[in-house]
């Protein structure tokens, strides 16, 4: 059965400074289901969700988002695919003067024409969803940060957006929270058809609902699949990520130059 692709990434190179996040990597996310794109801290997970979401632009290659090449889109061609986009950040804050339910209403004023009576409706049904119709009224200061986590997922939504990007939306979760939050990710994206993209440090809860892997090291992408795909690579890079090991081909450090040099004050 052939995959629908909705975000197409080809030969896409970025730089920060002189430094390459990404050196010429080809990767494919499928329509519908859900990606967990992993790797070590400060690869490039983030950047990579930005460029999928036209933030910023790769100095070489193309990122392409439902046929819609991000890079040459015209700024309203941007402004419509961002609509259909949600994104979920790890510091997603809600606007703390305003009600959950204000913080949910807030895209739907901004970017329909909807009336308020059917706002309301679609507020009280996204909030439903995430379990949270009760706490409509709540301040965000009122709520757990689970529950501040799940609202901001509610706000996310509330355009039914083809692609929401969650990134790191378990951290600092308690183990039950972070549960909920999992089936939540997975029931949305299978109810509503949605396109998700997961970039999170927790490999087991992200493989547990991953219908497709990429794993990023050192600017590349060393393993595209399934996730048992990835359980059972032998890649030495692979089996240092899951096993969490401080050594093997994947480096700690950030790029430096020479220790002894710059101790000696030589450059
Ligand atoms: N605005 C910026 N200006 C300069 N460098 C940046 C900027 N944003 C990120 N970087 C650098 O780009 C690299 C990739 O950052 P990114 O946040 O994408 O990594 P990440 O894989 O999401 O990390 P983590 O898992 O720790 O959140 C890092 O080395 C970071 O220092």
């Amino acid at each position: 059965m052939s995959v629908e692709v909705y975000v197409d990434v080809k030969n896409l190179s970025f730089y920060r400074a002189d430094r390459a996040i990404y050196k010429d990597i080809t990767l494919q996310i499928p329509k519908g289901k859900i990606t967990a794109v992993m790797g070590p801290s400060g690869v490039g997970k983030t950047t990579l969700l930005r460029l999928i979401g036209g933030q910023i632009a790769p100095h070489s290659g193309s990122v392409t988002v439902a046929g819609l090449d991000m890079s040459r889109a015209s700024r309203k061609e941007l402004f419509d695919a961002r609509r259909k986009m949600g994104m979920l950040f790890q510091s997603g804050a809600l606007f703390s003067d305003m009600s959950v339910f204000e913080n949910v209403a807030l895209p739907l004023q901004e970017h329909t024409e909807f009336d308020d009576v059917m706002i309301r409706d679609i507020v009280l049904m996204k909030l439903q969803s995430v379990g949270l119709r009760g706490a409509a009224h709540l301040m965000p200061a009122e709520l757990s940060g689970g529950m501040a986590r799940r609202a901001a997922l509610a706000r996310a939504i509330a355009l039914d957006p083809d692609l929401v990007m969650y990134d790191e939306p378990f951290a600092g979760q308690d183990p039950i929270s972070k549960g909920v939050l999992v089936e939540l990710i997975k029931r949305l994206n299978h109810a509503a058809n949605i396109t998700s993209v997961l970039v999170s440090h927790d490999v087991e809860d992200s493989l547990s609902i991953a219908d497709h892997v990429c794993l990023l090291s050192d600017g590349r992408v060393i393993l595209s699949g399934t996730a048992d795909e990835i359980r059972q690579s032998k890649d030495p890079r692979v089996v240092q990520f899951l096993q969490g090991h401080a050594d093997g081909p994947v480096g700690f450090h950030y790029p430096a130059q020479d220790y002894d040099k710059q101790l000696l004050g030589m450059n």
